[in-house]
């Protein structure tokens, strides 16, 4: 059995979510894909194909294993411990997992939630047990917050629950209707522009000594009220811009990403930093009368681009 799961990306609202402002993401179709099969004996056999590196456990270690002795293997460890618990199963024969991932890794996309979603509804299809989707995307809260000490629902219900998510308060509420399909007709690029220097707990603690931040938190949720009312990829695209320049004044932008949002303006509908900052990736709302020049112009940059739209 093979099973694909998206990707997400934060529209708007990055770091204001924290202090219980709101955000948007949106689920993408850059997908991590799990398969897995029974084999004889009582091994549990994990491969990291995009990693290079495999793992086998006894069978009886997994209920109680601690998943952070394990390094790349934590998420999926975690998610097949919790998962087994969960369902209150005893694992008589063993299997194997395979996992490979398009999704760029550590920059803001959320592979490690796409990993996490993924493992949990393929080892409970493996049992033969169908989870509800309110039931698989708060084991892979758990299971973040487990691996990162603490998490937000962001990345997890919005791959659960797939299309566009408001997020507040830690609670979500899905956006369908017109501006769905405004979303749904907009073609993005996602610009894997530079390594991430820091993780994204050091930027949120840097972020929290801004004294000015809640003016700036209010600024962006009004920016967040006006992009759900438009239908204009033009407006749409200036609103990402304005949110990039206050986030900006939250020192999480980089030379090389402020760079790529220019070059997203300037061929583009609009452009901003998604996720933590630091590095990491921009997304560009593509303006496809301007597309050759877009790429001709980001290929200077040594940057990785991805195409993707919205999934749902
Ligand atoms: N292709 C993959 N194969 C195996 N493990 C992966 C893969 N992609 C992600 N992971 C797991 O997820 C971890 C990366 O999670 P991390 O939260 O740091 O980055 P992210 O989820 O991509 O970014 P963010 O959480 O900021 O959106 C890796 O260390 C590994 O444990
Ligand atoms: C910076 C932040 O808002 C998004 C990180 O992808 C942190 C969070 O919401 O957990
Ligand atoms: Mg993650």
């Amino acid at each position: 059995m093979i099973i694909e799961t998206p990707s997400k990306v934060i529209l708007f609202g990055e770091h204001a979510v924290v202090y219980g402002y709101r955000a948007i993401s949106m689920a993408i179709d850059l997908t991590s894909t799990i398969e897995i099969r029974d084999i004889d004996g009582n091994e549990i056999i994990l491969n990291l194909n995009d990693l290079n590196k495999s793992l086998r456990l006894n069978l009886n270690e997994i209920k109680n294993i601690n998943p952070n002795n394990f390094g790349d293997f934590k998420y999926c460890l975690c998610a097949i411990k919790n998962t087994i618990n969960y369902l209150n199963i005893e694992p008589k024969t063993g299997f194997e997992i395979n996992i490979s991932s398009k999704i760029p890794i550590s920059c803001g996309l959320g592979s490690s939630a796409s990993i996490t979603i993924g493992t949990i509804r393929t080892v409970s299809k493996f049992y033969n047990k169908q989870l509800k989707d309110d039931e698989i995307a708060k084991l892979g809260y758990m299971v973040e917050k487990e691996i990162q000490g603490k998490a937000s629902i962001t990345d997890t219900s919005t791959i659960t629950y797939k299309g566009i998510l408001e997020i507040k308060n830690n609670k979500f509420k899905k956006i369908e209707g017109k501006f769905e399909e405004f979303l749904k007709s907009c073609k993005f690029l996602i610009v894997y522009a530079e390594k991430r220097k820091k993780k994204t707990a050091e930027l949120v603690n840097e972020v929290a000594k801004i004294e000015n931040k809640d003016e700036i938190f209010k600024k962006i949720d009004k920016i967040i009220e006006n992009s759900l009312k438009t239908d204009n990829k033009e407006d749409f695209g200036k609103l990402m811009t304005k949110n990039h320049e206050l986030l900006k004044k939250l020192n999480i932008s980089t030379p090389k990403l402020d760079k790529v949002v220019d070059i997203g303006n300037r061929f583009g509908f609009g452009a901003k930093l998604t996720g933590a900052g630091g590095g990491g990736c921009v997304i560009i709302l593509v303006n496809e009368e301007k597309e050759k020049e877009l790429l001709k112009e980001l290929n200077k940059e040594n940057v990785k681009i991805f195409k993707c739209k919205m999934i749902n």
